[in-house]
């Protein structure tokens, strides 16, 4: 069995859990194996959706997140044999992972660009050493693979649904939650926006992102940063685009002020349709680019706005 760990909000599968199950598809065929996947839920889980994608899919009730439940959720749900664990790139899953591997003494490879079965062994690709090179890795069966979002085609649903096996877990008494305060979510995530509007050091200052979101609000975007914008304390890390920030691949990115370093790149060159704006002709930017304004951003920006708004009105 190839076992996909379905990231969900409590009511949609996240679009990184449909990356994690093409990967998980692509290693049962040439395993010969099939595919099950597990919902790990403190309440609400997308069970519907998620048993079209999979023949057998466990569903662990667990109460609030912590690491040590949720891998034990995924250590019950693996007892059935699972050749490949596979699951969403993130914070929670780098926590609750590196135990399912030292439990099972499987190789973990995390955050992967790519991944591929070559006779018994599990290949992949993935950043190494501050993501300044690329490695690739291989690892024999059991393996536990994170999946980095953006990186791969999305599964579609089989057409026929999977049986639902209820998992009973055993409590873990290891760490308790006593309270949580949860982050204000603002609009839409950036890995999965379908527009996304990213402000460069061009921008000039941390005032003149209000722009870059109000142009995102208007698209139903988000917004993205550089690094140099995140190193400058313009903005916080998580809107960094880019090999050591996200990888995202929206239909549309606007990128205003950004000079197009490989590196950021890296994080964005899937994007349907690349806009840039930018005072430099030569910037590198628009070699990648599908339309290119040559311009001040802080003349062009306002008039994009207005553009969008009289098209909304
Ligand atoms: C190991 C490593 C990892 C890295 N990871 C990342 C990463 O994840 N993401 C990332 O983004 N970078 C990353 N970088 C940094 C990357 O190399 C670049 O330094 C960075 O992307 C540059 O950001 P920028 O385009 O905002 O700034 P700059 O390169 O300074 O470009 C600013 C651009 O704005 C234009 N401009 C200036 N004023 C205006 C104006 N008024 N109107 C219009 N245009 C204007 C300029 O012509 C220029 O092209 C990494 C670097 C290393 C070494």
């Amino acid at each position: 069995m190839i076992l996909v760990v379905l990231d969900h909000d409590g009511s949609r599968l996240r679009k990184a859990s449909l990356e994690a199950l093409t990967r998980a598809r692509n290693l049962a065929e040439a395993f010969g194996e099939g595919v099950a996947g597990v919902l790990l839920a403190e309440g609400q889980a997308p069970v519907e959706e998620a048993r079209g994608y999979v023949e057998t899919l466990y569903v662990a009730e667990l109460g609030p997140y912590t690491a040590e439940r949720w891998a034990a959720g995924v250590l019950e749900a693996a007892k059935a044999g699972a050749k490949a664990i596979l699951a969403p790139s993130s914070r929670q899953s780098r926590a609750y992972l590196g135990r399912v591997a030292y439990a099972l003494k499987a190789g973990l490879l995390e955050d992967t660009l790519e991944s591929w079965a070559e006779g018994e062994w599990v290949y992949a690709t993935r950043y190494a050493y501050l993501n300044r090179v690329t490695q690739k890795v291989k690892s024999a069966p059991p393996v536990v693979l994170t999946v980095k979002p953006n990186t791969t085609p999305l599964a579609e649903p089989l057409g026929q649904v999977g049986q639902v096996v209820a998992l009973s877990i055993p409590p873990v008494p290891t760490v308790e939650v006593l309270e949580r305060v949860q982050e204000e979510k603002k609009g839409v995530s950036l890995t999965e926006a379908n527009v996304v509007v990213t402000g460069g050091r061009g921008m000039g200052s941390p005032e003149a992102f209000k722009q870059v979101e109000e142009l995102a609000a208007l698209l139903g975007g988000a917004v993205g940063a550089t690094r140099a914008v995140v190193d400058a304390g313009w903005r916080p890390y998580s809107e960094q685009v880019g090999q050591t920030g996200k990888t995202v691949q929206p239909s549309l990115y606007i990128a205003l002020g950004v000079s197009g370093a490989v590196q950021h790149l890296a994080g964005m060159n899937k994007s349907k349709y690349i806009v840039a704006v930018n005072k430099d002709p030569e910037a590198p930017i628009f070699k990648h680019a599908d339309y290119g304004i040559v311009g001040d951003v802080h003349q062009v920006l306002p008039a994009l706005i207005q553009a969008v708004k009289r098209l909304k009105d």
